[in-house]
């Protein structure tokens, strides 16, 4: 087993009947990174998930964790890692404090240690004021900061999160990422799935890309994006008769610029030095910009470029 990984997924495939949910997937996961599983809906992100988290049996393929194969060592595994989504067992009818104290018992936590991690894990949470009421009167984030909670009890060195934020406020939603972002800087191993393009380019180092069952790219966000779209220059002059000459000097160093109105020139670019270069131009001949943005690829970029039912 090499050492660096936490979890190593080799040639992974599953098939209900005739139906292949997850098509030869191959990944591995680097200890300490944040890990994004990313696709559309039924691209078979949750089938992944499952089979890397013991729940569900491969067809074929194999998947480690710290070394221990889901499928032969699957106490051994699942002593590893902790899993929070939707499949989150937290009773309903009796509090915070009880939920956490019950499953500490279940990990093997003595009464005096499990209520320690108990109040340890509600402090960490921001739950402590609300510790005594009843899990239904829980709002959505401190539910889900509830269920994160529990599958910390035992301190676990790889956490799953199966769509940690989907039906959280945005509030809630920024709240849930500073938590993640703590764990990862005490040193954990996350993987996360995730609908939100936005959340993937937040938190994750890496994401897979998954369609259709197949692994279709992985990267980081920022090389995805790379290899899918251009930078976009967009500049407006003060003064409607300058626009030509100012798009001359664009086209120079950006070898392609478009006029969109009177005033404003849109022009493709990877180079960020050319702008100062634009800018001392525009300067030289007295021309003064009125507006200029920079807009970035975004990551919807990359997932429609890459999931766009003509890729398939
Ligand atoms: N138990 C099952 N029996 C038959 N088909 C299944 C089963 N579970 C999943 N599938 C199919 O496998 C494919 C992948 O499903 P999966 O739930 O893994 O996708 P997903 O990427 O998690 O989607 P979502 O974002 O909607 O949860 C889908 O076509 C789904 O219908």
């Amino acid at each position: 087993m090499n050492q660096d990984y936490a979890v190593q997924v080799t040639h992974l495939t599953k098939k209900f009947k005739d139906k292949v949910a997850v098509d030869d997937v191959s990944f591995n996961i680097y200890r300490g990174e944040v890990f994004g599983l990313l696709g559309p809906n039924g691209a078979g992100k949750t089938t992944t998930l499952r089979m890397m988290t013991t729940l569900l049996k491969a067809t074929s393929g194999h998947v480690t964790i710290f070394g221990h194969d889901v499928a032969k060592e699957s106490s051994a595994a699942r002593a590893m890692f902790g899993l929070t989504g939707q499949y989150a067992s937290v009773d309903e009818d009796i509090s915070a404090r009880e939920n956490l104290m019950i499953f500490s018992r279940l990990n093997g936590l003595s009464r005096a240690e499990a209520k320690q991690r108990t109040t340890e894990l509600l402090t960490e949470f921001s739950l402590l004021e609300s510790a005594d009421k009843t899990i239904s009167d829980f709002s959505g984030g401190m539910r889900r900061r509830l269920d994160l909670a529990v599958s910390l009890i035992t301190r676990p060195a790889l956490i799953f999160l199966d769509e940690p934020t989907t039906g959280l406020d945005p509030r809630t939603r920024t709240q849930m990422w500073e938590t993640i972002r703590k764990l990862v800087a005490e040193g954990s191993t996350i993987v996360l799935t995730t609908q939100y393009l936005d959340e993937a380019d937040e938190l994750a180092d890496r994401i897979a890309v998954i369609d259709h069952g197949k692994l279709v790219k992985i990267g980081t966000p920022a090389s995805l994006k790379e290899q899918v779209s251009q930078s976009k220059l967009s500049l407006s002059v003060a003064d409607s008769n300058q626009v030509t000459e100012a798009k001359d000097i664009v086209t120079t160093h950006l070898k392609s610029a478009t006029l969109i109105d009177q005033t404003t020139i849109l022009a493709p670019f990877d180079d960020s030095n050319r702008l100062t270069d634009i800018l001392m131009d525009l300067r030289a001949k007295q021309i003064s910009v009125s507006h200029l943005s920079v807009q970035e690829p975004t990551l919807d970029d990359v997932f429609l470029n890459l999931t766009a039912p003509t890729h398939n």
